[in-house]
């Protein structure tokens, strides 16, 4: 039997210290402005900080000891699990943004980074999430590169992307198109059915967008007062033209009343093409220039028209 006196004991400047630093992390814990937990290895909830008191459904009394299934919906607990199982089998810190519902029923977006818990020999027994909500900065930066009134891009993420496309598109050797549509006698449409239902007018200019220009990578904006743009990948010139043509007939098949837009009598879109291609060194104005020469040329030629 090993003397009692033999089990290592602390000194007490030692115990002062332990005790004092376990104030400071409890301390933390209760105030941090995110989420701090533990789980173990199968899904069970090992701590859990103060400030999850914000999440849906959580109860002081059984948050700790529950698994994640049990707290939050499939749909919710799925994906979080399978991040705590990630940073677990890859044993390494990762980063994610994950979704929660608050008390109040609105659902959060907040970043994640997960990492594992390790024993002195270096066997994961359970994995630590500090979550941040970042809904209100993701919130504002969708707000910052959207037009308020179609939901399209703005005029300034169409800079911004205009640059990122024209690499990428000369980076993987594809043709990218920048297509102008520009309502017709929009001016007349506002002064004879008046300006809120001019606004419906973009909003179905927007819709008949989003419709033809549905790939992932089509990107579409509104740039100016009834001026809209599309940057998309086509196979090649002919394809690009069915797709601007498909977007004009979208708008003219609607047949809304436009008296002053002879001879169609109904609201149309006037449209010009511009083809980036990999080997041609033209700038974002030069570009631009080229579809606006084209929608001019489209006007020109009787409206409700394509031209390249
Ligand atoms: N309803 C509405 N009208 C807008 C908005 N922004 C700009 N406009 C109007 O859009 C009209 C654009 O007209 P113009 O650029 O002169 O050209 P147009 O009458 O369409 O003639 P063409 O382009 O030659 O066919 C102007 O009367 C602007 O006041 C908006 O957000 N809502």
């Amino acid at each position: 039997m090993p003397d009692r006196n033999d089990a290592p004991t602390l000194a007490s400047a030692e115990l002062d210290e332990l005790r004092e630093s376990d104030r400071i992390l409890r301390a933390l814990l209760d105030n941090a402005p995110v989420l701090i937990s533990t789980k173990d290895l199968q899904g069970t909830v090992t701590m859990a900080n103060r400030h999850f008191e914000i999440i849906d459904g959580y109860d002081a009394a059984s948050f700790v000891g529950s698994n994640i299934f049990q707290l939050f919906p499939r749909d919710i607990a799925e994906p979080l699990w399978r991040n705590d199982r990630r940073a677990a089998l890859e044993k390494r810190a990762i980063h994610e943004e994950e979704q929660v519902y608050h008390r109040d029923k609105t659902l959060h977006t907040y970043a994640t980074v997960k990492f594992p818990l390790m024993d002195a020999d270096g066997v994961v027994y359970a994995t630590c999430a500090v979550s941040a909500d970042i809904t209100d900065a993701r919130t504002a930066r969708i707000d910052s590169v959207t037009d308020e009134l179609t939901s399209l891009h703005n005029r300034r993420y169409y800079n911004v992307r205009f640059i990122e496309e024209q690499k990428r598109a000369r980076r993987d050797q594809r043709t990218l198109t920048l297509l102008l549509a520009d309502v017709d006698r929009f001016k007349e449409y506002n002064d004879t059915y008046g300006h809120p239902q001019g606004d419906k007018v973009l909003q179905a200019v927007a819709d008949c967008m989003r419709q033809t220009f549905h790939r992932s990578g089509d990107l579409c904006f509104r740039i100016g007062g009834d001026e809209f743009a599309c940057l998309f990948s086509s196979s090649g010139e002919e394809e690009s033209l069915a797709l601007a043509e498909q977007l004009r007939a979208c708008m003219a098949g609607r047949q809304i009343p436009h008296t002053g837009n002879q001879p169609m009598q109904h609201v149309s879109l006037s449209l010009g093409l511009a083809f980036i291609t990999p080997e041609v060194g033209l700038s974002q104005e030069e570009i631009y220039r080229l579809a606006d020469q084209a929608l001019y040329r489209a006007k020109h030629g009787g409206r409700n028209t394509v031209s390249r």
